[in-house]
């Protein structure tokens, strides 16, 4: 007789009646059905291996043994993904889109750094000739490589970094070496333990003269006995230059110095997704804990609601719900955007780079920053439970706010979109993705609240953000003080022109990706409510902005707020629909309050069952510590 499966009621009863088609959302999702064929294949090639799970909760592990238990799964990970009916490359890229990685390996990924930036660096930055010697041994995990640039003293300063590579044109080779204390390597993913190469970026120094940061390959430890290399702690020899500029013992400038930051730039264009993709599974998680859980009295007398009727929990969960769809389809055009300057760069045309640099800093800043934002939210909204390990909040929370600081500290990389900004505002030339700071912005001032009314504040905020930086700028100017101090004492301006500009480009990624979207009716309108939510929870949290640039007025900002709160009484009913679309498995979003039948107090108790502290009723401290206490009488 078939198992009946468990289904919580409440879920139960949000489940039914749906007025749009799931799929539809989830192939959206995808990037097509096929897609998701592809990606439910992976999910089931990887996901039913039992020697995949963890045999005891990782938390209750020591430091030492976690390192060994995921590299174990990472390493019979690659021998799956070597064996993919996929074949390797397309179920890499599958494993990286899906968040599947962190399914398995919950601590962390060991060789994460070989395939997301040493791999990369081979192929953005390496000749042909260093592809042919290197790309193979990579892809065949011959060599398990990371990347080295951040040193103990210097990880945001590029030009600041110690490490140097001095050219012996004798020997015709570098000598790598970190002078000081502050020059060593610390940071890099992989360096510690797992790592036998490393791309290291290091100052090339050639007849006496510095020619900046540049990629090296460098082989850290022995490939037979994994030992570190003769002088590895502070002295590299025999390291290679990766796409070498040294011909025949001169130095050859390359077309833009910048270019050596290209992996850089790749992968935060990749955290874009990677951020998303932990976004939807808190949401998911708190979606489905809120309509399980009853709490308190809404009307007096009555049951205790499900938390999801309240509209504060609602305010707390349709927005990042909503931002779930509008960084996916951001990050979908910033990876388009990538795709295009690269191939360019490739054929030596380098007019996107600027472009792609100011995105792809702006996007990763403001996605990180309002994942990691929404996925605290989102812990806070399930209460006590929402803060235990198994949760898998702590562990998502930990994940997104490192995508804060890493590739980039997200303040720095907001000044550097104010750069592009303010050249291009200042210049009126470039900036594909800046059109709107070129000329001025036509039409009457007045607001009107529909679609495309709001965008258009979006974009006064936009470029009314940069003229306030730059008349700052003049001010500071003006008064005789020196462009560097003028820039800093201006930062708080760029950085919110920067942020308004980062906000614009989510925005209207969302808003054309439904006009140019083959969408059914259903699903057209339920994306449309979170569309317009999001816009106008936006705009309400960063009022002082339009009302800085435009003529948006106290009544707007009522009519707003109460089109914000109908637009929540709207998609209420479809939120725990719109979770599911997600198609998240159990397995991925490994956390008792998100499961897909909503048995949560069950699987809670069982992992509560799972601790060592349980395993017996007096734990052996007992004996050695609180019982001598109790009988000490202090
Ligand atoms: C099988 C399992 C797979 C599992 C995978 C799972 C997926 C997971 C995905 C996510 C995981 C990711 C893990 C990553 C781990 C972390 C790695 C790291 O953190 S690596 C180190 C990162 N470090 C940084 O990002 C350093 C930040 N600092 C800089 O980039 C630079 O110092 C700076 C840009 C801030 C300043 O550089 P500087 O040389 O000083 O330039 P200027 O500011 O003077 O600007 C001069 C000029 O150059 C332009 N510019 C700057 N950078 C770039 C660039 N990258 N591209 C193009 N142009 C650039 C700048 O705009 C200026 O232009 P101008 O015209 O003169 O105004
Ligand atoms: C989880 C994780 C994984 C990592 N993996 C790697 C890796 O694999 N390889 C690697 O090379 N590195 C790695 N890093 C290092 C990472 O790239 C750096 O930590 C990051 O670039 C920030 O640099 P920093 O630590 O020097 O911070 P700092 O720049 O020292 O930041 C300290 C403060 O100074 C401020 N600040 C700095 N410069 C400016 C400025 N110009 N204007 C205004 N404010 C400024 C910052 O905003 C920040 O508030 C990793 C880091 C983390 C957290």
């Amino acid at each position: 007789m078939s198992k009946e499966i468990y289904e919580n009621p409440d879920l139960k009863k949000e489940r039914q009646n749906c007025p749009f088609n799931k799929e539809e959302i989830t192939h959206l999702l995808d990037g097509g059905k096929e897609k998701t064929i592809e990606r439910k294949q992976l999910e089931n090639y990887i996901l039913s291996d039992e020697q995949l799970k963890d045999a005891v909760p990782m938390e209750y592990l020591s430091h030492a043994d976690k390192y060994a238990e995921e590299l174990r799964k990472a390493c019979l990970l690659m021998h799956k993904l070597a064996d993919s009916p996929a074949g390797q490359v397309p179920t890499l890229r599958a494993l990286m889109g899906a968040g599947l990685g962190s399914a398995v390996l919950k601590e962390g990924n060991p060789l994460a750094l070989h395939y997301v930036m040493f791999i990369p660096a081979l192929m953005g930055q390496g000749t042909i000739d260093q592809q042919a010697k290197w790309l193979e041994k990579a892809y065949n995990l011959n060599m398990i490589g990371t990347y080295a640039q951040t040193e103990l003293g210097h990880g945001t300063f590029l030009r600041g970094l110690e490490t140097r590579a001095t050219y012996d044109p004798k020997t015709q080779e570098f000598i790598l070496e970190s002078p000081s204390l502050t020059a060593y390597k610390w940071w890099p993913g992989s360096l510690g333990k797992t790592a036998n190469y490393a791309v290291v970026m290091a100052q090339l120094y050639t007849k006496g003269k510095c020619e900046g940061t540049h990629p090296f390959m460098v082989q850290l430890r022995d490939e037979e006995t994994h030992e570190p290399l003769p002088g590895i702690v502070n002295m590299w020899l025999n390291p290679v230059c990766i796409s070498s500029y040294i011909h025949y013992g001169t130095y050859v400038k390359p077309t833009n110095s910048k270019l050596s930051y290209a992996t850089m730039v790749f992968v935060r264009v990749v955290v874009c997704q990677d951020v998303t993709t932990n976004l939807r599974k808190a949401v998911t998680i708190a979606t489905r804990y809120s309509c399980v859980r009853r709490q308190s009295e809404l009307k007096p007398g009555d049951r205790e609601p499900q938390v999801m009727d309240y509209q504060a929990q609602q305010n707390k969960l349709l927005p990042p719900l909503a931002a779930t769809f509008a960084f996916q389809l951001a990050a979908d055009h910033l990876w388009n955007l990538y795709h295009t300057a690269n191939n360019n760069i490739e054929q030596g045309d380098l007019e996107l780079l600027p472009d792609l640099h100011g995105l792809s800093c702006a996007l990763k800043a403001l996605c990180s920053s309002e994942a990691a934002n929404f996925v605290e939210v989102c812990r806070q909204s399930c209460g006590g439970h929402g803060y235990m390990s198994c949760s898998n909040f702590p562990r998502i929370y930990g994940q997104v706010t490192a995508a804060e600081t890493y590739e980039g500290e997200n303040t720095v990389l907001w000044l550097q979109v104010a750069r592009y900004l303010v050249k291009t505002r200042k210049e009126q030339s470039g900036g594909l993705s800046v059109k709107y700071l070129i000329g001025e912005e036509k039409g009457p001032k007045t607001v009107d609240t529909t679609l495309e009314g709001i965008v258009k504040l979006y974009r006064r905020a936009a470029v009314g953000l940069v003229d306030v930086a730059i008349a700052e700028l003049d001010k500071s100017g003006r008064k005789g003080e020196a462009p560097h101090d003028a820039w800093n004492h201006a930062a708080v301006y760029l950085i919110k022109a920067a942020q308004a500009h980062a906000r614009l480009f989510v925005v209207e990624s969302f808003v054309d990706s439904l006009k140019e979207g083959k969408l059914s009716a259903p699903v057209r309108t339920v994306l449309s409510q979170l569309c317009e939510l999001f816009i106008i929870y936006w705009l309400l949290e960063r009022s002082g902005d339009f009302f800085l640039c435009s003529n948006l007025t106290k009544q707007d900002l009522l009519l707003l707020n109460s089109k914000y709160v109908e637009l929540l009484a709207a998609i209420r009913p479809q939120a725990v629909n719109l979770v599911d679309s997600f198609d998240l498995r159990d397995e991925v979003l490994n956390s008792p309050l998100g499961c897909w039948d909503g048995n949560v107090y069950q699987r809670l108790f069982d992992e509560a069952a799972k601790s060592p502290l349980n395993q017996s009723n007096v734990h052996e401290s007992f004996h050695k510590y609180l019982k001598p206490l109790l009988k000490s009488n202090l």
